[in-house]
């Protein structure tokens, strides 16, 4: 049986994990936590509508429920309070696995650090088919490099989403930019507008906002006479809350460390 605390449960990513949870056996989200504003009572199943979960507590502080989890799974959207619940989870020995996106190269080095102490899996997409996407990019950007291919991103999610771009396009961008020998600081445009005409190395990432879109991103590999496109569109955002399940059962018990989906996934 794998416990865990669920950090953002009321958030849309919060309630696709505590649906699907009631579909596990092995499986059991213990408590939820969240931000104090949206607490207007302390029971878990009360606050989310679902039965199943009442008599859990539901809390804005991780410390008070963590002890009696095995893993911390963080979709808080928040990264400065993702980065607070690794160090709470660091402290308390606990394994966590990191859905949260948005986060500075500063605050990724910071929770990264303790994966000395604990298991940590990072990851901005949970979904089988975007691990593979990954794989796929990579494999593409590799044998079209010097190849006079552009790379362009593009990514479509929900209105209410706050980062832009995507994590997952953050990384399919930085796939591209190491296959091709560089790095996104040095080849990453978001978005363009007036006088600018492509440079070769570019790789441009621009995002769309609307509707209630779950996740759409296409990787253009734009040559002269011909192009690839590869995209993934995620239609349920139980896709991502199945991984994070995965995720949770597979890291419970792994030795410190930084893991990502592949690991997972065995991609
Ligand atoms: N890795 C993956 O596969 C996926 C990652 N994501 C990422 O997951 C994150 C969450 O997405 P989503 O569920 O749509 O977002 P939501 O805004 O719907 O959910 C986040 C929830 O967390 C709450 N929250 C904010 N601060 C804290 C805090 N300090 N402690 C506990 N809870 C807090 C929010 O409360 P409030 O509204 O009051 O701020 C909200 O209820 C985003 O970063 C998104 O990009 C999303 C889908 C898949
Ligand atoms: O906010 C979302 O919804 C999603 N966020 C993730 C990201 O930023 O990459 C993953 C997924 O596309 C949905």
């Amino acid at each position: 049986m794998t416990k865990v605390v669920l950090c953002g449960a009321l958030g849309r990513m919060g309630k696709a994990i505590l649906r699907l949870s009631l579909e596990y056996s092995d499986f059991e989200v213990i408590a939820g936590v969240e931000h104090p504003d949206c607490i207007r009572v302390a029971d878990l199943g009360e606050a989310s509508g679902i039965q199943e979960l009442k008599g859990k507590p539901l809390t804005s502080r991780l410390e008070e429920v963590i002890s009696q989890c095995h893993v911390v799974i963080e979709f808080s959207g928040n990264p400065s309070a993702a980065v607070s619940h690794t160090k709470i989870a660091s402290l308390s020995g606990k394994g966590i696995v990191i859905g949260t996106t948005g986060f500075s190269e500063e605050e990724v080095q910071e929770v990264k650090a303790h994966s000395q102490n604990i298991p940590i899996l990072l990851s901005p997409n949970m979904s089988l088919g975007v691990n593979l996407l990954f794989k796929l990019v990579e494999l593409s950007a590799k044998a079209l490099k010097d190849k006079n291919f552009d790379v362009e991103i593009s990514e479509i999610h929900h209105r209410f989403k706050k980062d832009a771009p995507s994590g997952t396009a953050l990384k399919l961008a930085s796939i591209v930019a190491s296959a091709f020998n560089t790095t996104l600081k040095d080849s990453a445009v978001f978005g363009r507008e007036g006088v600018h005409q492509r440079s070769t190395q570019e790789i441009g990432v621009i995002a769309l906002r609307g509707g209630d879109v779950v996740g759409d991103h296409t990787v253009y590999f734009l040559g002269f006479g011909e192009r690839i496109e590869l995209t993934h569109r995620a239609t349920s955002r139980d896709t991502f809350a199945k991984g994070a399940i995965e995720a949770s059962r597979w890291i419970m018990g792994k030795p410190p460390g930084f893991y990502s989906m592949f690991d997972v996934l065995g991609l």
